[in-house]
């Protein structure tokens, strides 16, 4: 079993245009909601799998209760944390050619004591001793910026690894604190928090190789269209997949993190999982997440320790 905390949950609005322009009355073909955030989207694709999956997060308002009602749809076993502030809708605009632009609230504040709440909900889902604890996304207002590192505490004192995928603030917060077992960053999260630009497969292994120096032991870190890496303090692989015409790309990380913890222990399973849920997800619509029939493995192709000197921009399959 694999419990997931989204202290920011979202309600995902999509609304799909064939361009998007600014400053014009757009005439909007299909709009579409679906339960967001990150962990939610991992317990979505582990649920999709047939994987035994608990969700913990704070819902408020009228948003909260779609939030919930979309999750029990899906038939995800969620815990919810009930929050005065209304929960978020993050909107994202489709364009015909694939263009995937997300607008991000900031989303509503917590205070303390539901914070507090949404730490002893976790706590008590550790006490089953799941697998993994994945923690994700960014931090409402009011939430502490070392709220993972908290987590990662909560986690370790029961003997549970904790994979974070988050950005900015957080993640740095995270990651300097050596917090997760897993990090999930993607490449421009990592090209951040150095404040330098990865132009290699080098580059991504080498700035990725510093932040585990810090303690962390693992990470997945995911490049767009350009397939995903996993770095540990000795080894490296690469995976990609073959090319996919993108619907929108929203879930399509927490797709690939989904698939590399459902592939156990085997870092090179869960590394061709990762790129294959990945790569599903991209070719779905708004935050659609993918589930057997989508996913092809087949079309994944897994190298170890790739060469440094590639150009992140230029991977592919046809290329190694
Ligand atoms: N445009 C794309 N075409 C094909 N696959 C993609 C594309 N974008 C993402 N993916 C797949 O989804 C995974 C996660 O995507 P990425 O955009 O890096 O994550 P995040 O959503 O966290 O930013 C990638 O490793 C890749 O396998
Ligand atoms: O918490 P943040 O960073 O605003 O991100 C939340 C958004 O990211 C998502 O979890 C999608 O993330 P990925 O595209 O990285 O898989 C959405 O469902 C959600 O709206």
């Amino acid at each position: 079993m694999i419990v997931t905390v989204t202290p920011n949950p979202s309600v995902d609005r999509t609304l799909e245009i064939d361009t998007f322009t600014r400053g014009e009355v757009l005439r909007i073909h299909t709009a579409l909601a679906h339960a967001g955030g990150k962990g939610v989207n991992v317990s979505r694709a582990l649920r999709n799998h047939g994987l035994q999956t608990v969700a913990v997060l704070p819902t408020g308002g009228a948003e909260g209760a779609q939030l919930s009602a979309l999750l029990g749809e899906h038939g995800i076993a969620a815990v919810t944390v009930p929050v005065a502030a209304v929960t978020r809708c993050n909107i994202t605009t489709a364009e015909a050619d694939g263009t995937t632009t997300q607008l991000n609230v900031a989303g509503a504040a917590l205070n303390e004591a539901e914070v507090a709440a949404l730490l002893r909900a976790t706590e008590a889902q550790l006490a089953h001793r799941p697998e993994w604890l994945v923690a994700g996304g960014s931090l409402p207002t009011g939430t502490p910026e070392d709220f993972y590192v908290r987590l990662s505490e909560l986690a370790r004192a029961r003997g549970v690894p904790i994979a974070i995928d988050t950005s900015g603030k957080p993640l740095e917060v995270a990651a300097r604190a050596g917090a997760a077992d897993l990090l999930k960053p993607n490449h421009h999260e990592l090209a951040e928090l150095f404040d330098r630009e990865m132009v290699t497969i080098g580059d991504v292994i080498e700035a990725t190789r510093e932040v585990l120096s810090w303690g962390n032991r693992a990470a997945l870190v995911t490049l767009g269209g350009h397939g995903a890496l996993l770095v540990e303090p000795e080894r490296a692989w690469w995976a990609g997949h073959t090319p996919v015409v993108p619907r929108s790309t929203v879930g399509a990380g927490d797709s690939a993190l989904a698939g590399y913890l459902s592939g156990g222990p085997d870092v090179c399973e869960g590394l061709r999982r990762a790129a294959a849920w990945g790569s599903a997800a991209v070719a779905l619509p708004g935050t659609t997440i993918p589930g057997p029939d989508h996913v092809a493995l087949d079309t994944v192709r897994v190298i170890a320790d790739p060469d440094p000197g590639r150009v992140l921009e230029e991977m592919s399959v046809a290329l190694v």
